[in-house]
């Protein structure tokens, strides 16, 4: 291993408040994405580490649920300082774990998850029942926590995914085991060690190694009330499926493929710059991407000039050179798949603006012309940074191919006229919209997706509820009426 890029932790996993060791699972090399070199060895959970986290989230979660709300809110807080304190050390792990810019990983990884845990840090002694008037009775509700939470991580915003799960769910007095992707595991353990130091007791956060297997074996065990996955829309079907089994709780935050309308009367400029924002962004990996851009007919020649003029100055580089803007993808498979819907694309007859295959691990910022409907780059999800440009003619055309997938995490809409952009929105399917703007997810909105993109959602208040239950408490205060 390059001796400065080693990011080996203490062990592969973190357990009930210390780092757990278990040489005899499979290993798991940890690879450097711009290099390929490893830069770390772990190794999976076997079904003893698995069944030591979930006793430990187990007996660690009535204690964490009986503390104040405040007091949880404290400690998670205070986990949100430190978190800022090393920022440029958590950044630079990060990156070696996604291979994302360091740019990216300074601004948008862990700082976003230290938001999280600030709002529900602030958000969990406010949440209270209601009191109901039932004229000599009454009744009121307590939101009570669900039990032991088991969150599953994708691995291109690892440690923002652990974040946006724990916050809501510890700040709501749950015990949680997070599984990180087998691709990006260096983040979570780091979180559990923070949270640690932050005073939460041992056995409210915890995190196990491993690939499906090892999810899919937390996701069927007995001792889970919820399970919250971030990731494919397949994996989100099987996980799902598996969690209907013992009647368990779920939030699913899963793929798209989110259209981004261009009017010809919105701004050029704004319009561009979202539609590299939503497509480059992380090398295109980012599950909310508006990657079927539709441009109405009377601005496509000036988009396409403007889009291939402000992407041919996009740096590619080292992701950990502060200067670079653009980074490789996750690893060789993600690489050859993204390569082969570019390859694809152009055998369907879509014509390339710019980019192309790349070598090596990157594929550069891409962008193909003229792509229809029917087109496998309009179908399917690439996460990868290929943006597939359409034609339109009209609103009512364009509402209904926007609407024309089985996906619906996200959309956007650029216009000037704001009567348009409400009319449009409201008309489209997907969980989470902008207008003028694209991809910003700040926590103080709920994120998450509709159809086979996903249920429940993350961030705001409205996550509260994916990781509450109402209970009802009835309170007779007159004599009980019996006909016996
Ligand atoms: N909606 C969102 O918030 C969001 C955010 C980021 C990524 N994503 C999506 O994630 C995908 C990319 O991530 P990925 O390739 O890691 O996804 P993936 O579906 O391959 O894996 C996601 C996670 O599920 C685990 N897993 C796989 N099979 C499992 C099983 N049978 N049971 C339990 N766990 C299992 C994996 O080990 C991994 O930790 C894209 O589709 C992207 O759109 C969605």
């Amino acid at each position: 291993m390059t001796q400065d890029l080693i990011a080996q932790p203490q062990a592969s996993h973190f357990v009930a408040g210390r780092p757990l060791e278990d040489t005899s699972g499979t290993p798991l090399r940890v690879e450097y994405p711009h290099t390929g070199a490893p830069i770390a060895q772990l190794h999976e959970a076997t079904p003893q580490v698995i069944d030591a986290a979930l006793t430990a989230a187990r007996e660690a979660q009535p204690e964490w649920a009986a503390l104040r709300p405040v007091d949880r809110g404290r400690i998670l807080a205070h986990a949100a300082r430190i978190i800022r304190d090393r920022g440029e050390e958590l950044a630079r792990l990060e990156t070696l774990d996604t291979g994302k810019p360091i740019q990216e990983t300074r601004e948008a990884d862990w700082p976003s998850g230290a938001d999280s845990l600030e709002y529900f840090a602030g958000l969990a002694p406010t949440v209270t029942g209601e009191t109901i008037p039932l004229g000599a009775d009454m009744a009121y509700t307590r939101r009570e926590p669900l039990g032991v939470c088991v969150g599953i991580g994708a691995w291109n915003y690892p440690s923002q995914i652990a974040c946006w799960k724990a916050a809501p769910a510890l700040a709501m007095g749950n015990a949680m085991v997070f599984k990180p992707s087998e691709l990006t595991p260096l983040g979570a353990l780091r979180l559990a060690e923070i949270f640690l130091e932050a005073g939460m007791p041992p056995g409210v956060f915890n995190v196990v190694q491993g690939r499906g297997a090892v999810g899919a074996a937390l996701v069927t065990d007995p001792r889970v009330d919820k399970v919250s996955l971030t990731g494919s829309v397949p994996t989100g079907r099987r996980v799902y499926t598996a969690a209907a089994e013992g009647m368990r709780h779920v939030t699913m935050e899963l793929g798209g493929k989110s259209p981004l309308i261009v009017f010809d009367d919105a701004t050029l400029e704004d319009a561009v710059g979202a539609a590299m924002l939503g497509n480059f962004y992380s090398s295109g990996q980012i599950c909310s991407n508006g990657t079927r851009v539709f441009v109405q007919r009377g601005l496509k020649d000036a988009f396409l000039a403007r889009l291939a003029e402000r992407a041919a100055t996009i740096r590619a580089g080292d992701p950990l050179d502060p200067e670079t803007q653009f980074g490789p993808l996750i690893s060789a498979a993600q690489t050859d798949k993204v390569r082969a819907y570019i390859a694809g694309a152009s055998a369907e007859g879509a014509r390339l603006v710019f980019g192309g295959m790349g070598e090596g691990r990157f594929v550069p910022p891409t962008a193909f012309a003229e792509v229809t409907d029917t087109m496998t780059l309009a179908r399917e999800e690439v996460f990868g940074p290929v943006m597939a440009v359409l034609d339109f003619d009209t609103e009512d055309e364009v509402i209904a191919r926007a609407n024309a997938t089985q996906f619906g995490l996200a959309a956007g809409v650029f216009t000037r006229d704001l009567a348009r952009a409400h009319r449009v929105v409201a008309q489209l399917q997907a969980g989470t919209t902008w207008i003028n703007a694209y991809n910003l997810t700040p926590v103080e909105m709920p994120f998450g997706g509709v159809k086979a993109s996903g249920l429940g959602r993350e961030n705001s208040r409205a996550a509260i509820e994916f990781y509450s239950q109402v209970k009802s408490v009835y309170l007779g205060l007159s004599p009980v009426e019996s006909p016996y």
